[in-house]
């Protein structure tokens, strides 16, 4: 497994060229997804194969009827044993209509689990892996990988696995029949046969890498239209419409040349496994009445060879789509496994390793919310070799309660500081410690229990204003009904969110993919509700106040005071009035925490801070 920190895979370099599994290692990974589904599938599979030899034994019946009615005296018995062979026929016909309606029946639902699993595991995944992987991978990939991929995998063992089995069978046992008949004939049918088998080698390459370059297109077009719907409004108010359409039929085009040389494949291909067959069965129709001719073929024999051959017809013209299937089916579980095997580089430590690892230290008998960073470096996976480290050594000690405000110049590293405290990304060195123990120490569901985060950019879900609020509240405050009503209430006061008592349904409203339907400041306090609801220890707030007019950031900071008197908050700040939140201030510059006071002796004594705050000064002495 690749631990994802170390090695972010962009759909980029997953896409051709990519080292590619054996079909072994890809079927070996779907293990876990098949079982009790093998069972039915073996059913399935022998269902699907008596149906096959049913239609096989049909030309043989007409065989023996052929010869009897038209070729020898009838005699006495004769017109029973035509009976006989119609009923046989009728069996075999019904036989062969059961099976099929049984391969279906046994094969279909689990195929519809095994794409159900996959489609979980694959969300599971999606949720533990860390957020490096999303930075990494366009959503639009995941999507086509949820989506059309598991799809294609569904019915291919619904039926693309088990009908490229059969047909194959069907082949091989129809070739054996043929030969049976007339060695003559089916010399000639065979010999057709030899080109196909070459060619078929030569177009499992060619079809297995279009393929997955058809694939990994189609993600990418799904990543332009979730960005555009995304960002419809920028792509509106800048007049973008038709240059984002522009990009988007470029795209699309790429892939209809994707597709259409992949049809191109496929059809050669298809085109030869018909094309050949058809032609030897002419050559062998003038072959089989001279044989007739001379006494060496029954009439029975011919046309039974005839029907036999008539049965291989769809066998033989579907294989070549089969092993399409099965090759795009292969492409689409290795780009399944390319994701579900990533290890979270971010994870929970297994027991012994929390307690005697190296990250292992003693830690505070009662959660407080004592806060501290050590020596803590940083670099983006991304970054180049001779890049300098995002952060280089921040040392920062925040007591249980504290407010501490961080200030910083754009793009110095703040929303990234905050990010390593509930370890959303990971310190490339240092330590940053939660009540005196290592946050790589902690169970990750314990540490984000601990530690509240609100964003500046708040995501809210499709789900109703108290379901977004209380998404990370504690368990046993959601079991009880009153509880869970205090805490909501709580935390909507607090972040001055009293406006959701006004929306249609109060706090059972839907507020839409994104809440889109609210403004960005009612947004952004739902967000900071979301945080406190938590009711952490500590707070990390990455300028959560931005979008709100100064009299209602006013308001929230001064409830904020109040309401988290004991909860430790770090906030990063751009405005005056969110520093004035803080009991100390702390100056993030060259990658370093280069002072901490409080905005009165920043002010007098530090240079950095006063270039930082000039441009608003004044309104902070206010
Ligand atoms: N996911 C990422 N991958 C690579 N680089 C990133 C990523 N996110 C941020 N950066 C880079 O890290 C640097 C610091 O970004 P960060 O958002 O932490 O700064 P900031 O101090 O919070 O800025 P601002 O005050 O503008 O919000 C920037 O140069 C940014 O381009």
């Amino acid at each position: 497994m690749t631990p994802v920190s170390s090695a972010p895979r962009a759909p980029g370099s997953s896409g051709p060229g990519a080292p590619v599994r054996t079909l072994r290692a890809c079927v070996a990974g779907l293990g876990p997804y098949l079982e009790g589904v093998r069972v039915r599938w073996c059913l399935g599979l022998t269902a699907a194969l008596l149906a096959g030899l049913a239609a096989l034994a049909i030309p043989q019946v007409i065989q023996l009827l052929v010869n009897r009615v038209f070729t020898t005296d009838p005699g006495p018995d004769g017109r029973t044993q035509v009976l006989w062979a119609a009923l046989a026929l009728a069996v075999l016909g019904l036989g062969e209509a059961l099976f099929v309606w049984l391969r279906r029946v046994l094969v279909l639902p689990p195929a519809a689990d095994v794409e159900n699993r996959a489609r979980i595991a694959l969300y599971g995944r999606l949720q533990r892996l860390p957020v490096a992987f999303h930075d990494a991978w366009p959503s639009g990939q995941l999507l086509s990988r949820a989506q059309a991929d598991l799809g294609l995998l569904r019915r291919w063992i619904a039926f693309g696995s088990v009908m490229f089995i059969v047909d194959s069978a069907v082949i091989a046992i129809g070739l054996a029949l043929l030969f049976g008949l007339s060695w003559q004939l089916a010399l000639v049918y065979l010999v057709a046969a030899a080109p196909i088998m070459w060619r078929s080698f030569g177009f499992r390459n060619d079809f297995r890498s279009v393929s997955r370059l058809s694939q990994d297109q189609a993600g990418d077009l799904a990543t332009t239209v979730e960005e555009s719907v995304h960002g419809i409004r920028i792509l509106k108010a800048f007049g973008r419409g038709a240059h984002a359409l522009d990009g988007f039929a470029a795209q699309a085009s790429t892939l209809r040349d994707t597709e259409v040389r992949k049809a191109g494949i496929l059809a050669r291909f298809i085109g030869l496994v018909v094309g050949l067959p058809e032609l030897a069965l002419g050559v062998g129709l003038a072959l089989g009445l001279w044989l007739v001719a001379r006494g060496e073929l029954t009439v029975g024999a011919l046309a039974a060879f005839f029907a036999t051959a008539a049965v291989l017809a769809r066998p033989v013209e579907s294989v070549g789509q089969l092993l399409g299937m099965t090759l795009s089916t292969k492409t689409a579980i290795d780009r399944h496994l390319d994701v579900i095997s990533i290890e979270p580089a971010i994870a929970s430590p297994s027991p012994r390793a929390a307690a005697t690892g190296p990250d292992a230290t003693e830690p505070d008998p009662a959660p407080r919310g004592r806060l501290a960073l050590r020596g803590v470096r940083f670099a983006w996976p991304d970054a180049g070799a001779d890049e300098p480290e995002l952060l280089r050594g921040v040392d920062l000690e925040l007591a249980p309660g504290e407010t501490m405000a961080l200030v910083g110049a754009t793009g110095s590293g703040k929303s990234t500081l905050l990010q390593l405290v509930p370890r959303l990304h990971d310190v490339t060195a240092g330590v940053v410690e939660v009540d005196g123990q290592n946050v790589r120490a902690f169970d990750l569901d314990e540490l984000r229990r601990r530690v509240a985060v609100a964003f500046e950019e708040p995501t809210l879900f499709s789900a109703s204003v108290e379901d977004n609020v209380l998404l990370g509240a504690p368990a046993e405050v959601l079991a009880d009904r009153s509880a869970r009503d205090r805490l909501l209430e709580t935390a909507l006061e607090t972040a001055q969110a009293g406006f959701v008592h006004a929306l249609p349904e109060g706090t059972a409203t839907q507020i839409g993919e994104e809440g889109l339907s609210l403004s960005g400041g009612q947004r952004q306090r739902l967000a900071l509700a979301r945080a406190i609801a938590v009711r952490p220890r500590i707070l990390v707030l990455d300028d959560p106040l931005s979008a709100l007019d100064v009299r209602t950031e006013e308001a929230v900071t001064a409830r904020l005071k109040d309401e988290l008197a004991e909860t430790t908050t770090l906030v990063v700040a751009h405005r005056p009035s969110t520093v004035a939140l803080a009991d100390r201030v702390a100056v993030l510059e060259d990658g370093r925490v280069v002072d901490v006071g409080t905005h009165a002796e920043l002010l007098a004594r530090s240079a950095p801070y006063r270039r930082i705050i000039s441009s608003t000064d004044e309104e902070v002495r206010a």
